[in-house]
């Protein structure tokens, strides 16, 4: 069975698209680096309406350089050798600028965190007219069934004609997700495909010839040494593509062009700086067969640039991303307290330490 056979004919093509730091923290220049990168630097933390990936609050850095703003913005579970692709985004985000797009609008699915059947469907009817949404499953404390009704209140809010896609964040064993899938399709009435349901590249390939569901790659790619293991085990039909981790936008295109299989753009839940980071790669990427994860400036409360990088009928507009700017207002609003400047000052020093 071929890839396409597998995703269906899923194809959703669409061709062709500031402000003060406040807070600043000012870093000396490094060797060669120009001074204007990292003179303007500023910190910021925002709640998150629901708890999303065992956070509750979203912090970042936001860089202004000479090509405009870069977000750095790892979760803390990332040391510093892993940061440094990060940084490496943060930076050609500020010093070079993106690609030229070939589309000027990106599809995007709206994002259901573990939540309660009626919040998922609220979450879908305000989603900006997304018609394919990703639902998370597999959160510690939850099984089946409440995963069974999110999702039949996701199928309902969307209709027959929305997609529907899981992601399990490598929770699972291949048994226990041969079974949950089955489950999960049915209380779906179908899902499009399945993100990361187990840990190892070994076992997406064990679970991709167990189930009809397709299966896409994320942890397996953005956390690997070599992301082109999961295309050597035939372990995945989608990649999954994140700017940060995957060392910025030109990275990810030379990546997407290597796996040789069908790619999906998703966050790290960044600011709107960070998302237009995502909508730069998703409208540089010469096919687009899906919708991108790049709708979670809704999963926060606030963010750093106004207007937020927002889906207008179910797509990001290519213009809208790249004329994200933040502002004087929302950098003060947002701003981080003292110790957590303090403690992301240290971490980037530390990472840029590693990065030379
Ligand atoms: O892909 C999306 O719909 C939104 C982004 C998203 O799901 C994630 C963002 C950041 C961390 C992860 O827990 C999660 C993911 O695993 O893809
Ligand atoms: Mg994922």
């Amino acid at each position: 069975m071929t890839v396409r056979q597998r995703l269906g004919s899923k194809v959703s093509e669409t061709r062709g698209g500031s402000g003060a730091a406040a807070g600043s923290v000012t870093l000396p220049s490094v060797g060669r680096r120009r001074a204007s990168t990292l003179s303007r630097v500023h910190v910021y933390a925002i709640p998150l309406r629901t708890r999303f990936r065992r956070i509750a609050v979203r912090e970042g850095v936001l860089v202004r350089g000479d090509a405009g703003w870069g977000e750095f913005s790892p979760f803390w579970d990332y040391d510093a050798a892993e940061s440094a692709a990060w940084w490496r985004a943060t930076r050609e985000a500020a010093d070079e600028g993106f690609p030229a797009p070939v589309r000027d609008r990106v599809p995007v699915n709206v994002t259901v965190p573990a939540v309660g059947p009626d919040a998922a469907r609220r979450i879908v009817l305000a989603s900006g007219g997304c018609t394919t949404a990703k639902v998370k499953v597999a959160e510690p404390g939850q099984g089946a069934a409440e995963e069974a009704d999110r999702l039949a209140a996701v199928r309902d809010a969307l209709g027959p004609g929305g997609s529907i896609r899981i992601d399990a964040n490598a929770a699972w064993d291949v048994d226990t997700a041969v079974e949950r899938l089955k489950v999960l399709d049915r209380a779906a009435r179908g899902l499009e495909y399945a993100e990361q349901p187990v840990a190892s590249v070994r076992d997406l390939a064990r679970l991709r010839r167990a189930t009809h569901v397709p299966i896409a790659a994320d942890e397996s790619i953005r956390r690997a040494e070599d992301p082109m293991a999961v295309v050597r085990a035939e372990a995945a039909d989608v990649v999954v593509l994140k700017v940060q981790p995957l060392g910025g936008v030109r990275a990810c295109l030379d990546l997407a062009e290597q796996v040789g299989l069908p790619v999906v753009v998703s966050s790290a839940l960044e600011s709107s700086v960070g998302l237009a980071a995502g909508v730069a790669l998703a409208a540089a990427l010469p096919e687009l067969p899906f919708a991108c994860g790049l709708a979670t400036a809704q999963l926060l409360t606030d963010d750093v640039a106004d207007p937020s990088l927002l889906p207008v009928d179910g797509a990001l507009p290519v213009a809208a991303a790249r004329a994200v700017v933040p502002s004087q207002e929302r950098l003060a609003a947002t701003a981080a307290d003292a110790a957590t400047e303090a403690r992301w000052t240290e971490r980037l020093a530390a990472v840029r330490a590693v990065s030379r």
